[in-house]
């Protein structure tokens, strides 16, 4: 009972997250433009990623919002207050790097309990909120250890519990995992994720791991050349990609050129490879809708089917062919364009590399888009 009323007033006196609203950032070094009007709403509560290339701008935007860099023009509002000109340390955002940052002559529970030591906290509220998040962060068992005598995911464990503890009402992320093996990363992804949605806090993480930015944001804002390409939740990013290069950007994508001619109810795709053309529905959800662009197909979108079927919609030669378990991954020519496409696993295929095959397509869910 005692447990559950704790647990009540510690919900009743949560910080919910705050909201963010970039405008028309711009950040330039000497002649050099780094991020160029950029525009971004985040609401509270959100955990939204900074997904692009290396020298995209992901730090710089993150370190604009963290205070530790100064914007050329623009402004930062942080629930509708303009924090654009206020120093890092009045921000009161929480901050996790690459580098774990943690003093090396501190004790675990010394650097967690750091955050609340500089804000006055006295010791028993500072002693319950460290163990607090240290058993959130399953390290309790080391409170007493020095950072040297952990492991790199332990270390990453205490400095996210170090900026939690304070319960912020931001925390930025600038590649925390990105020195950890790809099975600590798949863990302390979800155990972020975890503690964020419990805390409510709004969290702005920064990678360029597409995989881990669809597995765990509300949104992600893919930037090329310090601009935001587009902004939207993984499934319609996934979905309805507004150009070839976010189309690109998560999970495989097949990329045919082609010129898009507009009908009635419907747009013709007239590959520019192999002359073959395809008829898909016109909905809103395509951005090119007539000229030159792109035909995006996902591997799931294309299966592989015989040469006479009635029902297929392409042509192609078979190239290669891997068994990946639940499917078969087939690679297909047409014209000088590959396109990848699957089999069911369960049976033989039935065609080899160098065979003729056809391809029944899923036309509701290609996307003709924009170069
Ligand atoms: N102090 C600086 N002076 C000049 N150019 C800079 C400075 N800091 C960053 N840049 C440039 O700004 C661009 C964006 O850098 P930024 O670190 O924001 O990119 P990023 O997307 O985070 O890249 P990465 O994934 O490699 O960290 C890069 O071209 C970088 O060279």
């Amino acid at each position: 009972m005692a447990q559950v009323m704790a647990e009540r007033a510690a919900t009743s006196r949560r910080p919910a997250g705050a909201s963010i609203r970039i405008r028309n950032a711009r950040k330039s070094y000497g002649t050099t433009t780094v991020l160029e009007h950029l525009d971004l709403d985040i609401e509270a509560g959100e955990f939204v990623t900074l997904l692009g290339p290396s020298g995209s701008g992901k730090s710089t935007l993150l370190n604009a919002i963290a205070g530790l860099e100064n914007l050329t023009g623009g402004t930062i509002e942080v629930d509708g207050r303009d924090l654009t000109h206020v120093p890092a340390h009045r921000r009161g955002f929480g901050m996790v790097f690459q580098s774990y940052a943690l003093f090396p002559h501190l004790t675990v529970a010394e650097n967690v309990g750091y955050p609340l030591r500089i804000r006055h906290l006295n010791t028993r509220n500072r002693r319950a909120r460290v163990e607090k998040y240290l058993q959130l962060v399953a390290l309790d068992h080391v409170a007493d250890r020095l950072p040297s005598q952990l492991s790199g995911g332990q270390q990453q464990r205490v400095s996210l519990a170090r900026a939690m503890v304070f319960e912020p009402r931001v925390l930025l992320m600038d590649e925390p995992l990105g020195a950890l093996d790809r099975n600590l990363r798949q863990a302390l992804q979800f155990e972020i994720r975890k503690l964020q949605l419990e805390a409510g806090s709004t969290v702005i993480y920064v990678t360029h791991d597409h995989d881990e930015a669809l597995s765990m944001s509300d949104k992600v804002a893919l930037l090329n050349g310090g601009r935001i390409v587009q902004v939207a939740a993984p499934p319609e990013l996934y979905r309805n990609p507004r150009n070839a290069y976010v189309a690109a950007a998560f999970g495989e994508t097949s990329l045919l050129e082609c010129t898009v001619l507009p009908g009635a109810g419907w747009l013709e795709a007239k590959l520019a490879h192999g002359g073959q053309a395809l008829r898909l529905p016109a909905t809103p959800d395509h951005t090119c809708t007539d000229g030159d662009g792109f035909l995006a197909v996902r591997p799931e979108m294309a299966a592989v089917t015989g040469p006479d079927d009635p029902h297929r919609h392409l042509l192609g030669s078979l190239t290669a062919v891997a068994f990946m378990g639940g499917i078969w991954r087939c690679e297909v020519r047409i014209g000088d364009e590959t396109l990848i496409a699957t089999a069911p696993s369960g049976r033989a295929l039935g065609y080899r590399p160098g065979q003729e095959i056809g391809l029944t397509l899923d036309l509701d869910s290609l996307r003709l888009v924009a170069a």
